[in-house]
């Protein structure tokens, strides 16, 4: 894939960019390992200033940054100022909180008595360099979440960013530098997917973390397996949306909506299968239904549109075939499945519900990644809860009930790293995030995101 910045919106090529050579991508490499050896001593108040720094700069740089990635990616205007927004207040957590989250462990002289020590301390210590492979669709955010813990834990970052978001990338890399951290700290490497794996085999990169496609991931997995090398993934998502008898079901269906179109529906953390129990079934489906329909789909620039043009010609595509097998195989068709007919250019796709899934529909098992959503009907606590985890994705979940014990239920049955009651999924930077089964595994956000580029250094002294 060519690493161009192209507006989703016309479809119209905005920007075209040559990927570096072997030998700038040998300086990067070699500047990203010799800064770690100064840079993982350095003080954690030097590193807090650091990202202080480039939070300020982040938020003086708002709009334009928040218009770089409309026009590179589709998402709303109104959307994107909320991503840069995110990510100031991400940065500025870790920068307050790293050294307490890294801060030295001591277990209880009790406990260590018999290992003959006088005194153990646990250290978390940086790993050295990390290759981020980051997607698209939160662009500046993906990165953060990744950069601003690793940069306190002392490690140093090398970003190969989605070739379709080549100004983001650079923004990124130009973010940190501005902000004063020592060359080679942060870098973005514009480079196609071709190259990644010669930067995870070299001796110099220590561990990487993905967020993408789950192909992606199994390929950074098994090279980076191959070479003994720690990584997080974060992959797909089909999350569950239950809404239970007990739910403010009016409410259920307003917060669906943007739990399903937020970013254009292209979110991994977005909700996609709407489980609803047959008591409040016929309520929920009329009014989302009627919620989606009234969505405005338009140009993404435009401070009253509610859904973008997916970020793909090839990404439309996909959605369109999921959705056409759904409906050959006999789904229903709600609301929407089609190109919106008002908008002959741009890779838009009208916000859709489907009904009447069977397991034989692609759409049950995979990930639709767009503004469609399918809806179920099941009859009590059991089946939603079957029917939730029939996905091969654990990423989030969402339900909606105000009964104790069925809160109670859904906590321990539900295969996802997270579970959202009476809400939607959100990441939080003093929150984990993370998933289970095929949406990856290791923890981003929160000391978990923290400590999974830190080496865990047992300090052990005889008695
Ligand atoms: O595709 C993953 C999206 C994560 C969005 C978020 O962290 O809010």
């Amino acid at each position: 894939m060519a690493i161009a910045s192209v507006n989703p919106a016309t479809g119209e090529t905005l920007k075209t960019f040559e990927a570096i050579g072997p030998e700038e991508l040998e300086n990067r490499l070699a500047a990203a390992h010799a800064t770690f050896r100064t840079y993982r001593t350095s003080a954690f108040s030097e590193r807090s200033r650091l990202l202080k720094r480039a939070a300020s700069l982040l938020e003086e740089d708002q709009e334009d940054i928040a218009r770089t990635m409309t026009s590179e990616m589709g998402k709303p205007l109104v959307a994107a100022r909320a991503e840069a927004a995110k990510c100031v207040k991400a940065m500025r957590w870790y920068a307050d909180h790293a050294e307490e989250l890294l801060a030295d462990e001591h277990p209880s002289d009790a406990d260590v008595k018999d290992s003959g020590a006088s005194g153990v301390t646990v250290r978390y210590r940086p790993l050295g360099v990390v290759l981020a492979v980051m997607p698209w669709n939160f662009p500046l955010w993906q990165v953060v979440r990744f950069a601003a813990p690793a940069l306190m834990a002392g490690n140093t970052g090398l970003l190969k960013h989605a070739s379709n978001v080549p100004q983001t990338a650079l923004y990124l890399g130009d973010l940190f530098h501005r902000a004063g951290f020592p060359d080679g700290c942060f870098q973005t490497l514009l480079v196609g997917a071709g190259a990644i794996e010669g930067v995870l085999r070299d001796p110099r990169v220590a561990a990487a973390t993905l967020t993408g496609s789950e192909p992606a991931g199994r390929s950074v997995a098994a090279i980076a397996g191959d070479e003994v090398k720690k990584t997080v993934l974060e992959l797909g998502g089909s999350d569950p949306y239950v809404v239970m008898p007990s739910a403010d079901v009016d409410r259920a269906a307003r917060v669906a909506v943007t739990a399903r179109v937020q970013n254009n529906g292209q979110s991994c953390i977005a909700a996609k299968r709407f489980i609803i129990h047959e008591d409040v079934h016929d309520t929920f489906a009329e009014r989302f239904t009627a919620r989606m329909e009234a969505l405005s789909v338009g140009d993404p620039m435009d401070e009253s549109t509610d859904v973008g043009p997916l970020a793909t010609e090839q990404g439309r595509a996909d959605l369109e075939e999921l959705v056409d097998d759904a409906v050959r195989r006999g789904a229903q068709v709600l609301c929407g499945a089609g190109r919106s007919g008002d908008r002959p250019a741009g890779w838009y796709y009208l916000p859709t519900v489907l009904t009447g899934i069977t397991p034989e529909m692609r759409i049950h098992h995979e990930e639709a990644f767009g503004p469609v959503a399918t809806v179920y009907r099941v009859s009590g606590l059991d089946e939603a809860v079957s029917v939730a985890n029939d996905s091969p994705f654990g990423l989030s979940s969402n339900v909606w009930t105000r009964d104790a014990g069925d809160m109670e239920r859904f906590v321990q049955d539900m295969e996802a790293g997270g579970i959202f009651f009476n809400g939607m999924t959100a990441s939080h930077p003093a929150m984990p995030f993370g998933g289970a089964k095929r949406s990856g595994y290791g923890r981003e956000l929160s000391d978990h995101g923290i400590k999974e580029f830190c080496n865990i250094t047992t300090v052990w002294t005889a008695a």
